[in-house]
């Protein structure tokens, strides 16, 4: 007699569309978790994240702060020098050789996809090049590209959609690869631009101005709004505004691009105010959209945004309980550590391991420029809101021992504290490596210790975390 294999036995099909962090960590759980997986990534396997996005602007920063320490170490007493014909000493010219800059960054945003196919391959996850599509909310189908022939296609008890997003593009400023250029376009660049206008001041157009400008570019920043990094905290965009216009940055605030034009040696940017800029080169940063655009996502009957994101809870699953969304892709913060956990969470959830809902509140997320700001928790905006209940407590960097020693000016620690209880709910801090040094506020919100809690932990001294601690020490709360 035939053994009879119930659905719910059988092996699990998991079909992912999109290999960026997202699709990569999902893949990797659904495999841990005895699942059957497939993933279908049209480009290569790290998405986005890992080939146009986090590796190559982070490497390229990597850069810019390695001719800055230059720049900068004449102030600590070093000096760089060359005996002329005559005999007599001469600066050395410190230059970028942006061609070989972006040779390294590229090959090594390649050799990380590589790396990352080979951890699917050995786990186990079965790897398709081409464009999925949904066909129903347990089928989806793969192409050769957007309008190309259909080649494959897989039935799924499980899909998750992780197809990221694509530079926003403007009807009348359309990059052409050459001189205006959306960032993906950038590592094409042979030379410094020698003016190099950034539109847009988010996250990506301040952290490409930041580095540009610090490889040499001349650079003009078209903020739209009073101040750069709408949306951050203030006193942290405040400083960076101050370090970019000291740096010799041009920072036009208030200023929407109308439109992009490309003449014989350049651009100009003419601004809705009737100004126009004119540069060699132009980086549009004006956002991001969705992939989300023609893979059968209304026809399976699946939920989005009027901005096309599609609508998920707290473990990544859609209006449909057995489609998942997670990254860029879906409604949440587009950073790769959330695409990242969302991916594992869904996984977990759809497999049927212990799920922890993803809290988009003790997300740490980082900006880097020079100096870099990192934020996590409630905002002093929404303190002020009267959202969250709290206190604030700022130190600025230019009283601790240790910057002082390596010459940081400027920059702050800045803590958040709930009213009466004294719990962190959040903080942000303004430095060098700033990346590095609010993990301490990041645990201290995860496990709702209390500034005194904070306060109690040894930092080393001299170092930047001394401020950390002494912004904790501050907001202790005498009884009365
Ligand atoms: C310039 C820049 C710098 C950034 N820096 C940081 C940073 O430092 N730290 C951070 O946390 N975040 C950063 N981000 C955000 C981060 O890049 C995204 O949050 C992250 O890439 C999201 O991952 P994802 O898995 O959703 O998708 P993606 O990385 O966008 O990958 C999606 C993949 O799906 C593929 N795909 C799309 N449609 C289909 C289809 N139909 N079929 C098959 N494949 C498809 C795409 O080709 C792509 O490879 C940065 C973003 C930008 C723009
Ligand atoms: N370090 C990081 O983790 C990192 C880096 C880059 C991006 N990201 C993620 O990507 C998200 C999106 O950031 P972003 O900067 O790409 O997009 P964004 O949408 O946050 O910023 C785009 C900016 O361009 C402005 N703008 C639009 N049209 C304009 C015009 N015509 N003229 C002048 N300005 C105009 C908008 O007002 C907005 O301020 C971030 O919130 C972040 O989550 C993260």
């Amino acid at each position: 007699m035939m053994e009879r294999v119930s659905a719910f036995e059988r092996k699990q099909r998991v079909v992912i569309i999109g290999g960026g962090p997202g699709g990569y960590e999902a893949a990797l759980a659904g495999a841990q978790l005895g699942a059957e997986v497939t993933l279908i990534e049209r480009t290569g396997v790290g998405g986005s994240a890992i080939l146009t996005d986090v590796v190559p602007s982070k490497s390229l920063i990597a850069t810019a702060e390695s001719a800055a320490a230059i720049r900068d170490a004449n102030q600590l007493g070093v000096q760089f020098s060359v005996r002329g014909a005559s005999g007599r000493p001469q600066k050395p010219e410190v230059a970028v050789n942006l061609r070989a800059v972006n040779r390294r960054l590229l090959s090594l945003a390649a050799k990380q996809s590589l790396d990352m196919k080979a951890d699917l391959e050995r786990a186990g996850v079965t790897i398709v090049q081409g464009e999925g599509r949904l066909d129903g909310p347990g089928r989806v189908v793969v192409s050769t590209g957007r309008q190309g022939a259909d080649f494959d296609e897989f039935e799924a008890d499980t899909i998750v959609v992780s197809v990221g997003a694509t530079p926003r593009q403007l009807a009348s400023a359309m990059p052409d690869g050459e001189r205006i250029l959306t960032w993906t376009q950038l590592y094409a660049l042979e030379e410094v631009p020698e003016h190099l206008i950034v539109v847009g001041s988010g996250v990506t157009g301040a952290e490409f101005a930041s580095a540009y400008s610090l490889i040499g570019a001349e650079v003009t920043l078209v903020s739209s709004r009073e101040q750069v990094l709408p949306g951050e905290d203030a006193d942290a965009a405040a400083v960076i505004e101050d370090v970019f216009r000291r740096q010799g940055m041009h920072v036009l605030s208030k200023s929407r691009a109308e439109r992009v034009e490309r003449t014989d040696e350049g651009v100009v940017v003419h601004l809705t105010d009737g100004r126009s800029v004119e540069g060699s080169h132009c980086l549009m940063a004006v956002g991001s959209i969705p992939n989300t655009d023609g893979i059968g996502l209304e026809e399976a009957g699946i939920e989005t945004k009027d901005s096309g994101h599609i609508l998920v809870n707290r473990v990544a699953r859609t209006n449909l309980p057995n489609v998942y969304a997670v990254g860029d892709c879906a409604d949440a913060l587009p950073l790769a550590s959330v695409a990242s956990m969302q991916g594992r969470t869904a996984m977990f959830h759809a497999l049927g391991d212990a799920v922890d809902p993803i809290s988009m509140r003790t997300v740490a997320s980082n900006i880097f420029t020079q100096p870099e700001i990192a934020t996590v928790g409630w905002t002093q905006k929404q303190i002020e809101d009267g959202i969250a209940q709290g206190e604030v407590y700022r130190i600025d960097l230019a009283t601790n021992a240790r910057a002082k020693m390596m010459g940081i000016e400027d920059g702050f620690v800045k803590l958040f504290a709930r009213t009466g209880s004294g719990t962190v709910i959040g903080g942000v801090i303004v430095a060098p490596k700033a990346s590095e040094l609010i993990f301490p506020v990041t645990m201290a919100m995860e496990h709702r210790l209390t500034v005194d809690q904070l306060a109690r932990v040894f930092p080393v001294f001299p170092s930047l975390t001394v401020s950390i601690a002494d912004a904790a020490r501050a907001m202790h709360r005498v009884e009365a």
